[in-house]
């Protein structure tokens, strides 16, 4: 009996040890399974949706293609009609020339019309600057004849693919934003067809806007139509390509930190950023709605001063009012426009601690030179408390550390230019802070781009920034009173940049940003081409630090590109800021026209 239960006792304990080993076995194999199966799952997913982001982009890419095509149709068979003769005459008038002669009938709106859409063809093939032909256009040619009115009767007009367009996506460069139809046009663009303007083409832009390059996974990357090697700028790069190549009049851009100005300033156009508020944005697609402390804002860029005036006077009338009631009800100042008095000028060539290139320093003592010639008086301007500006302005525009931007590119592949910035808000929070305590004494500008790039953190934080914004713009303004200033002369980023680069040097943002922060009026002129001196010069930038290394890598070959020069009023002054820029490009032509007389 003993000996019988013994035997029980180690069958039984045998019988359990070897139900709990198979026991574990199998929950084991079960746990190993269900994870084999979750990845499966994953991996499925995530080939599916790879396949499906690339089935979508390929549907714009064959939507934008088809566009082309139809409208190359219709070229042709206008052309056989129609035998184009006044094309280069037609393609050197400016945009009160051109709005003179339809006005008068001297030119035909149709001719005006596939005069530019032919250039637009032939521009897009070499630098890849149009995400659509806009084929409505076509509808809109064939009524727009019996009915002359308007400040811009019958000009053919570009717009930057995130203004919202009826029946047409604005993906800007995000794959989840493609196929979303808008329901309406935009507040501009219904202004401006009621004037009588003829939006032909959209242009092309950075992924999600928020980087100075001009590339995205959707449309490519936009050229430089002074140098097929550097980027157009952005992010309405498509826009400054397309109109400094010859292939739109006038167009219009958007910038929250300089993407009407850079753009302009690399390929050789003026660009106006208006006072926020001043036209309507109501319909200008952004990639974080509801950001407001930094401010975005529309702005026309065209090859001239009196270009970008017309188009603000032909946007500010009784209809924008009635369509977006939040725009004041400022007429536009033709007489302070047209005024001819002398300024007083603030002035100053770089920003502490912010890279600036050799061409940028000469733009803006090239022009002090002339200013004074002309009889106004050039004032010493130190910027108040730049870097404190700095740090808002990514504060402000990342107040949230990146992680809306992020979020905006899930399901999208992310585009090479924006690499240096995705890596960047892709870091941990406090690892961020962590890093730019270790770097603050070794690399402080470097240390300041990680820390502001962590936000603000809290309701509490958001008061606080737009605090410090609200003295920082007070200090400004009673340094400007201070010193009786009319306007200021500064630096805007240039030249051209290499591709790429942009993203990896967001610490030269405060030279167009700083208005955006203060919301102060700022517009870009082309002043003067990068010389072999420049060029030289470039040797200084070694000694700078790290960034000052890559804005030498950035620029270095850019000689005969187009250098600009910025011009910056009061908030309000909208007219103010046009009068001085129109008087910097009336001395620069002067100038120009006295040294070929040599
Ligand atoms: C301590 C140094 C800080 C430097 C400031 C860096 C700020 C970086 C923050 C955000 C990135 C902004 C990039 C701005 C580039 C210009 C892009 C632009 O204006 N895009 C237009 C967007 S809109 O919504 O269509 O107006």
């Amino acid at each position: 009996m003993g000996q019988f239960q013994a035997l029980k006792m180690g069958f039984l304990e045998q019988f359990v040890h070897n139900g709990r080993a198979l026991l574990g076995h199998r929950s084991k194999a079960i746990l190993l399974s269900g994870a084999a199966c979750f990845g499966a799952v994953l991996l499925v997913q995530r080939v599916n949706s790879r396949r499906e982001q690339k089935k979508r982009i390929l549907e714009a890419q064959r939507r934008r293609e088809k566009s082309f095509q139809v409208a190359e149709r219709a070229l042709l068979e206008y052309k056989q009609s129609h035998p184009m003769t006044n094309a280069l005459y037609i393609l050197s008038l400016s945009l009160s020339e051109l709005t003179k002669q339809l006005q008068e009938s001297a030119l035909s709106p149709e001719e005006v019309f596939y005069t530019y859409l032919e250039k637009t063809l032939d521009v897009h093939q070499k630098l890849n600057c149009c995400t659509e032909i806009i084929l409505d256009s076509f509808e809109q040619l064939k009524t727009i004849g019996s009915c002359k009115r308007g400040i811009l009767y019958g000009v053919p007009l570009s717009l930057k693919e995130n203004l919202l367009l009826k029946n047409h996506d604005s993906s800007c460069g995000v794959v989840k934003y493609l196929n979303q139809p808008a329901d309406d046009d935009c507040v501009l663009v219904k202004v401006l067809k009621e004037q009588g303007a003829i939006p032909f083409v959209r242009t092309n832009f950075p992924q999600a806007l928020l980087n100075y390059d001009c590339s995205n996974p959707i449309y490519g990357q936009t050229l430089n139509p002074h140098n097929l090697q550097k980027t157009a700028g952005g992010s309405s790069g498509g826009e400054a390509a397309l109109i400094g190549a010859g292939g739109s009049v006038i167009g219009i851009g958007t910038d929250i930190g300089g993407s009407a100005r850079i753009p302009a300033s690399f390929c050789a156009i003026c660009g106006f950023k208006p006072t926020a508020g001043r036209l309507s944005s109501k319909g200008c697609k952004s990639i974080f709605r509801g950001q407001k402390t930094v401010l975005s804002t529309p702005g026309p860029m065209a090859r001239d001063v009196d270009s970008l005036a017309l188009f603000m006077k032909a946007e500010i009338c009784e209809q924008m009012v009635f369509l977006d009631p939040t725009t004041p009800l400022l007429p536009f100042d033709e007489g302070l426009y047209q005024s001819r008095n002398s300024l007083r000028i603030g002035y100053f060539d770089c920003i502490e601690q912010t890279p600036t290139s050799p061409s940028m320093t000469r733009g803006v003592q090239e022009v002090k030179a002339l200013l004074e010639q002309a009889g106004h008086t050039l004032v010493p301007f130190t910027p108040v408390r730049i870097l404190d500006m700095a740090e808002l302005m990514s504060k402000g525009a990342l107040a949230d550390g990146g992680a809306t931007f992020l979020q905006q590119l899930e399901g999208s592949p992310v585009d090479p230019v924006l690499h240096a910035q995705v890596a960047m808000y892709r870091l941990p929070i406090c690892l961020r802070k962590v890093l730019a305590f270790i770097l603050k004494p070794f690399w402080p500008s470097g240390a300041r781009l990680l820390r502001s790039s962590a936000g603000v953190g809290s309701a509490a934080g958001v008061w606080k920034l737009h605090a410090s914004i609200e003295d920082c713009v007070n200090d400004t303004i009673a340094q400007w009173r201070r010193l009786n200033l009319d306007v200021v002369l500064c630096p805007i980023i240039g030249p051209a940049f290499n591709f790429c680069y942009c993203g990896k040097l967001m610490s030269m943002v405060p030279h167009s940003m700083t208005y955006n922060l203060l919301n102060f009026c700022a517009g870009v002129v082309p002043v003067s081409t990068v010389t072999e001196e420049d060029e030289r010069n470039l040797c200084h930038l070694d000694k700078g630090g790290w960034f000052n290394r890559v804005l030498k890598k950035a620029i270095t070959g850019g000689v005969g590109l187009p250098v600009a020069v910025q011009c910056v009023a009061l908030p309000w002054h909208d007219e103010l800021c046009l009068r001085f820029m129109k008087e910097v490009e009336e001395l620069v032509k002067k100038a120009r026209k006295d040294e070929e007389l040599k």
